[in-house]
């Protein structure tokens, strides 16, 4: 959007003066020739419309310079604060971190980074439990925003340990609702025979053991939202009547007949592919249609791996104590592909700050899988400089092509390169794209 914004304020710069002087020009003209003076061999003729069109393209070019001239500087004030606030806190992409080249670059970066800085603030604001600034978690964060704000069923996604279950309190959080029961519960958790019941209640004698009547958690959660986990490992049976509820807004308790009206926001997760269960006909297709409505994909570690110091700060401000962590460690971090996300994350630091004790946290204090990268980075680190560089090149290079299936658009946009650019490197670090092609 602000690229477009910069570019709308380049045509009012140039093109507005020389649609204005062409207009001018030819009024002049059609002037000359409904007076009946229209000859071109004329020489004041030439003289004259010269002269019409240089003034009006003079004019119009002033007067668009004087609009254009303040939101230019704006945007450069912005930049200047925004700089001097946070220097060197923001990972910056390809394109973000190479200088400007021009005019329009200078005020596309700075009005990109004003909606950065804002939406970190917003996502902090509302979603004060949630870590993460990368682009991958900004752009969750305003999904979230977004379905928040409805009565919309969510499908939040996600591998596990992504921080599902904090991104539907952050929904009830921020939604109309807040003020009512947020319930919870783990269909996987529940033993197949009882998740009716939890769900819906049940009537005094419905089976036995039931010996009182009891409410079920869709009406323990009227007025709020209630949170199904896991999802997908719902029984068949008691889908269907899910659907039912979710389309009737009314549950009928196990042993009961009259149906209880529920005021209820839903919000499901799931780690599995469900579109795959539907397959396997372990998920029920209307079902899956009728919670698909709004679903948030949560991205793995492995991909926004910048937000890694950031828990690393949020895991000391939550032990109340300063962590300190050599650059060694720090890029063993890094190079782990975080199979458990977050919640590997959470442990392997809760592990390594009591190895540590008052000490600095050292490769040694961190769990064996992390330790395999070590031999790689010290390989990395034998090398000179122009070997490492080139070694660097080629797993972003060859990182980028795996994520796009070995389209190599596609992964040069990932890049931020001309595609040409990436057939140079491919063909330069002896790169078979075709092992990425599925
Ligand atoms: N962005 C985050 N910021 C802070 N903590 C997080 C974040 N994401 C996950 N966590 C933490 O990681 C752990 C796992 O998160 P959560 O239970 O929400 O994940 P999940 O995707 O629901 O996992 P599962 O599918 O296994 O139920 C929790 O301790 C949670 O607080």
């Amino acid at each position: 959007m602000p690229f477009r914004n910069a570019r709308v304020v380049l045509s009012l710069r140039f093109l507005v003066p020389v649609i204005f002087s062409g207009f001018s020009l030819l009024s002049f003209l059609l002037a000359l020739l409904l007076a009946g003076y229209y000859d071109p061999s004329s020489w004041a003729m030439r003289f004259w419309g010269l002269a019409v069109w240089t003034i009006s393209f003079g004019l119009a070019y002033a007067i668009m310079h004087m609009m254009v001239r303040p939101i230019e500087d704006f945007a450069s004030r912005i930049e200047e604060i925004k700089e001097k606030e946070s220097p060197g806190e923001r990972v910056p992409t390809a394109q973000q971190n190479a200088p400007p080249r021009n005019e329009l670059e200078r005020f596309t970066q700075a009005l990109d980074g004003v909606t950065d800085m804002l939406t970190r603030v917003e996502s902090k604001t509302h979603f004060p439990d949630m870590v993460g600034e990368s682009r991958a978690m900004r752009a969750v964060f305003s999904q979230l925003l977004v379905v928040a704000g409805s009565d919309t069923t969510a499908l939040i996604l996600g591998e596990s340990g992504t921080g599902k279950e904090l991104a539907a309190q952050g929904i009830h959080a921020n939604s109309p609702r807040k003020h009512g029961p947020l319930v919870k519960v783990n269909c996987a958790a529940i033993p197949d025979t009882l998740v009716e019941s939890e769900l819906f209640g049940h009537e005094k004698g419905a089976f036995t053991g039931a010996t009182t009547a009891k409410q079920g958690k869709f009406q323990q959660a009227s007025g709020g939202t209630i949170f199904l986990d896991e999802i997908g490992d719902m029984p068949l049976e008691t889908q269907a009547k899910l659907l039912r509820v979710l389309q009737d807004r009314e549950v009928i308790p196990v042993g009961g007949s009259k149906p209880i009206r529920v005021d209820v926001r839903v919000i499901a997760a799931t780690n599995k592919d469900l579109p795959q269960e539907v397959r396997d006909k372990r998920f029920r297709e209307d079902l899956y249609f009728r919670i698909n409505v709004f679903p948030v994909e949560l991205p793995p570690l492995r991909d926004r791996l910048e937000d890694i110091p950031l828990f690393i700060d949020w895991f000391a401000q939550r032990a109340d104590r300063e962590i300190k962590i050599t650059n060694q460690a720090r890029q063993m971090l890094l190079a782990h592909s975080w199979p458990g996300n977050v919640r590997e994350l959470i442990h392997c630091l809760e592990r390594a700050t009591l190895l540590a004790g008052k000490g600095e946290i050292l490769p040694a204090h961190l769990p064996p899988p992390l330790k395999r990268a070590l031999p790689v980075m010290e390989h990395q680190q034998s090398l000179n400089l122009n070997d490492r560089l080139k070694e660097i090149e080629k797993t972003l290079v060859e990182d980028a092509l795996q994520r796009s299936h070995g389209v190599q658009v596609r992964a040069a946009e990932l890049l931020g390169i001309q595609v040409r650019s990436l057939w140079h490197r491919v063909k330069k670090l002896e790169i078979d794209v075709s092992r990425f092609k599925q």
